[in-house]
């Protein structure tokens, strides 16, 4: 089994992206949603992602976004992949016609019910990213250390690429990868001392965990 490669989120200083870059992770995201205590500004992440060196995928993560947020976002940080929360796969599926750019459909989860819209996304979406449902009253759809029952995904069939989140942190994502076989796994608040403070310390030790060293 090949080691599990890991997207570290919500990066906003140079001090995080570096944390991320010397640990290791395979892919780093930055916010594009104004609610959201991790969001960056088309300035401030152009000041900060050309610290990403080549070889790491960089993220954009959006909540149901119009063209012109997503062509702001990619012009700004050279984005490789977009993380659509909240979008429809008929959406999802015009942004990446659209933009050629790898997309990601967030899928919700909290019921086993909520899997069976994974085949929708998977004609839609590069990869499926299974993250835990938010409160209906959350003021985010995702970035809350909420996470879902991973049992949920036992003997499931997954329709396409996918990779977990939602609640993640150095303390139990050894045994999220045991019990899912997860091969990518994204982390956001399960690495920050406070909302949108990320810490290089926990970055650096998820990272290690994730890796099983
Ligand atoms: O991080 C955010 O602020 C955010 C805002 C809007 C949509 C998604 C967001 N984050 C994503 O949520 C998951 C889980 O995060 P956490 O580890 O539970 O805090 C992750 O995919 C983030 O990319």
């Amino acid at each position: 089994m090949p080691r599990p490669t890991a997207k570290i989120c919500g990066l906003s200083t140079p001090a995080a992206i570096d944390a991320a870059v010397r640990g290791g992770a395979s892919h780093v995201g930055f916010v594009f949603f104004p609610p959201s205590p991790r969001n960056v500004g088309f300035e401030q992440v152009r000041s900060i992602a050309g610290r990403v060196p080549a070889h790491i995928r960089r993220v954009g993560v959006f909540v149901d976004p119009s063209d012109d947020l997503i062509d702001g976002a990619i012009a700004s940080a050279a984005l490789d992949v977009l993380q659509l929360h909240k979008t429809t796969p008929d959406r999802i599926a015009a942004i990446r016609a659209r933009t050629r750019r790898e997309t990601w459909g967030a899928l919700a989860v909290k019921t086993r019910a909520d899997l069976d819209k994974a085949s929708a996304l998977a004609g839609a979406a590069d990869r499926i990213l299974y993250d835990a449902k938010t409160p209906d009253s959350a003021a985010l759809p995702g970035g809350m250390g909420v996470r879902f029952d991973w049992a949920l995904l036992d003997g499931f069939r997954h329709p396409a690429p996918w990779a977990l989140s939602g609640g993640l942190d150095a303390a139990n994502i050894g045994e999220a990868l045991t019990r899912t076989g997860a091969q990518l796994v994204d982390v956001s608040s399960g690495v920050e001392t406070a909302p949108g403070v990320k810490s290089e310390t926990r970055i650096l030790a998820f990272l290690r965990a994730a890796a099983g060293t």
